[in-house]
C-alpha cells in the first residue's frame, strides 16, 4: 500500500527565466494558512475557480507582487486536492520570493512530477495519462504533441480498458469451469471461449501496432550514416538536415568525429549520426574516429550504407556489411547518380539511388527511411506510447499465446489469462509498484 502523504507542496509551474506572467502552484490537504498569509483572506472568501485580483503579501504585510489568485477546492482540481494558483509577474526574482513565502507558510518544495503523481494517486488520471502529461511538455513536434494529448484524453487507456473488460468476461467463463469441473470443456466450447481468446489476441495486435507508432513519435530512431570515405555521407547528412552541419571536402577521411543532428521527418524525430568513413588507416585521429563509427553502429536502429554509384557494392563494402550486427536494418544508398545518369527509379525496399549533392531522390529516400523504421504515416489516431507500454503489451501477448496453447488445461488457461490482465493493468497503473511510480514521476520537471 502507498504511504500517500498529502502535505502541502508548492512550486513554480512556469518555465524558469523571464516571462510575461509566472505561475506558482500550491496543492495539499490544507492550504488555508498559505491563502491567509499570502492574500490576507480566509479560504472561504475565495470564490472557487474564480480569478481574484490580489496583492501577494510578505510576513510584514508589505507587497511582494500583485497578481491573480485562483482557488480550486478539492476534489475539482488538477491534483484532486485543494489547489491555490498565484499568477504573478514572470521574473525569476519575484517568482522565487513568492515561492519562498509559500514555504514560510508551511508548504514544502514539490518534487519533480509530484503534482501529477497526486493527480494519479487521487484517481484524476491513470498512469498512461499521467505519462502523457510529461510527453506533451517534452513533445518535439506537433504530431508528437497531438498524439500525447490523445493519450491524455484517454484514447490509449480506453483501448486497454476494452481489452481488460473482454479478458475479465473470458476469465469469468474459465473460472466458472474451474469451479464446476463436471461442466468442463463443453461449457467453454458452448461459450466460444477460444473464439473470444482469438478476438482479444487480434485486438491486442491492433493496439500494439498503434502503440508502436506512438513510441516512434515520442522517441524516434537512431539512424547512422556509414560507408567508405568520400562516398558522400556528410553531404547526405547536410542534405537531410537542410544546413551545413558536417564538413564536406573531396579529401577521403574528412569526417573524424561523429556529427549528430536531430531531424524531424513527418513529425518523427530522427537522431541522424554522420560518421568517419571506414577504411584501414595509420592516422591516429582517424582510427579513433572509426572506433566511434562502430560505437554509433552499435546503438543505431537503422544504418544507411552509402555507396558510390560508379563503383556499386565493392569488396570493401561487403566487408563492412559483414561486420554489421545481424539485427541492424540496413538501407543501401547508392549516391552520386548525377555522375552515372541513373535515376532514383523503382528498386528494392532496402535500396535507393540518390545524389546528395544535387538533391536527387531525397524525397524517395525520406519516405523509404520512414518505411524502414516502421512509420506508417497514420498520424491521426496515433496515441503516444512508451517502451514500458510496448513491453507490457508484448508480455500480455505471450500470456495469451500460452493460454491458447494450454486451452484444454483449464488451470493453466485461467492463470495465463490472469497474468495477461495484470500486464495490461500495468499500463494504466491499476497494477503497479512504488518503484515504477518513482521512476516515472522523477523524470518530470519540477512544478508538474
Ligand atoms: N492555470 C493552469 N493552467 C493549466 C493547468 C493548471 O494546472 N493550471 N494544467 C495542469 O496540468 C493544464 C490543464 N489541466 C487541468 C486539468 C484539470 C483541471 C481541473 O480543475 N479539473 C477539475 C475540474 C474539471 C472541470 O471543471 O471539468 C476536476 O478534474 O475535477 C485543471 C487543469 C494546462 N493548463
Ligand atoms: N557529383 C557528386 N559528388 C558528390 C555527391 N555527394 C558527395 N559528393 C562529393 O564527394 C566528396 C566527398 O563527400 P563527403 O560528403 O565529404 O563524403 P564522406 O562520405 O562524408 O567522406 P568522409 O567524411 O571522408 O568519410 C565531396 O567532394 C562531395 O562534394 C553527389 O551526389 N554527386
Ligand atoms: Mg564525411
Amino acid at each position: 500500500m502507498n504511504l500517500y502523504v498529502t502535505d502541502t507542496i508548492a512550486a513554480i509551474a512556469t518555465a524558469p527565466g523571464r516571462g510575461g506572467v509566472g505561475v506558482i502552484r500550491v496543492s495539499g490537504k490544507d492550504i488555508a494558512p498559505v491563502i491567509a498569509g499570502l492574500l490576507g483572506r480566509e479560504q472561504s472568501a475565495l470564490k472557487p475557480r474564480f480569478a481574484h485580483f490580489a496583492h501577494f503579501k510578505a510576513a510584514d504585510g508589505s507587497a511582494l507582487d500583485e497578481g491573480i489568485a485562483l482557488f480550486f477546492p478539492n476534489p475539482a482540481s488538477f491534483t484532486g486536492e485543494d489547489v491555490l494558483e498565484l499568477q504573478g509577474h514572470g521574473g525569476p526574482v519575484v517568482m522565487n520570493m513568492l515561492l519562498k513565502r509559500c514555504i514560510e507558510l508551511g508548504a514544502r518544495h514539490a518534487q519533480p512530477g509530484e503534482f501529477t503523481k497526486r493527480a494519479f494517486l487521487n484517481g484524476k488520471l491513470d498512469l498512461a495519462q499521467a505519462e502523457a502529461v510529461a510527453d506533451i511538455i517534452d513533445a518535439q513536434s506537433e504530431a508528437a504533441a497531438k498524439s500525447a494529448l490523445k493519450s491524455l484524453d484517454g484514447a490509449f487507456s480506453r483501448e486497454v480498458h476494452t481489452l481488460v473488460d473482454e479478458l475479465i468476461t473470458l476469465r469469468m467463463l474459465v473460472e466458472a469451469t474451474l469451479d464446476f469441473p463436471e461442466e468442463d470443456i463443453d461449457f467453454l466450447e458452448a461459450a466460444d471461449a477460444r473464439g473470444k481468446l482469438a478476438g482479444i489476441a487480434a485486438q491486442l495486435e491492433t493496439t500494439l501496432a498503434t502503440a508502436t507508432q506512438g513510441k516512434l513519435l515520442r522517441e524516434g530512431m537512431h539512424v547512422v550514416l556509414i560507408g567508405q570515405p568520400n562516398v558522400g555521407k556528410s553531404s547526405l547528412m547536410n542534405a537531410l538536415a537542410g544546413e551545413d552541419v558536417a564538413i564536406v571536402t573531396d579529401i577521403a577521411g574528412t569526417t573524424r568525429d561523429t556529427v549528430r543532428e536531430l531531424i524531424q521527418l513527418d513529425g518523427v524525430p530522427l537522431h541522424v549520426i554522420d560518421t568517419a568513413g571506414l577504411r584501414d588507416t595509420d592516422d591516429t585521429v582517424e582510427k579513433i574516429g572509426i572506433e566511434r563509427t562502430w560505437a554509433a553502429v552499435e546503438k543505431a536502429d537503422l544504418a544507411l550504407l552509402l555507396l558510390d554509384s560508379r563503383e556499386g557494392i565493392t569488396e570493401h563494402d561487403r566487408t563492412i556489411l559483414s561486420k554489421l550486427p545481424t539485427s541492424l536494418k540496413v538501407l543501401r544508398v547508392f549516391n552520386k547518380i548525377d555522375l552515372t545518369g541513373d535515376t532514383p527509379g523503382e528498386v528494392a525496399d532496402d535500396e535507393i539511388h540518390v545524389s546528395a549533392k544535387q538533391g536527387i531522390g531525397l524525397k524517395e529516400l525520406r519516405s523509404k527511411l520512414l518505411k524502414q523504421i516502421g512509420w506508417q504515416g497514420i498520424n491521426d489516431g496515433v496515441f503516444i506510447a512508451r517502451e514500458r507500454h510496448l513491453t507490457a503489451i508484448r508480455a500480455a501477448r505471450e500470456h495469451l499465446a500460452t493460454a491458447d496453447a494450454a486451452y484444454l488445461q483449464i488451470e493453466i488457461l485461467a492463470e495465463e489469462l490472469r497474468l495477461a490482465q495484470n500486464c495490461l493493468n500495468e499500463i494504466t497503473g491499476e497494477f503497479t509498484s512504488d518503484d515504477l511510480l518513482g521512476v516515472i514521476f522523477s523524470r518530470f520537471c519540477i512544478g508538474k
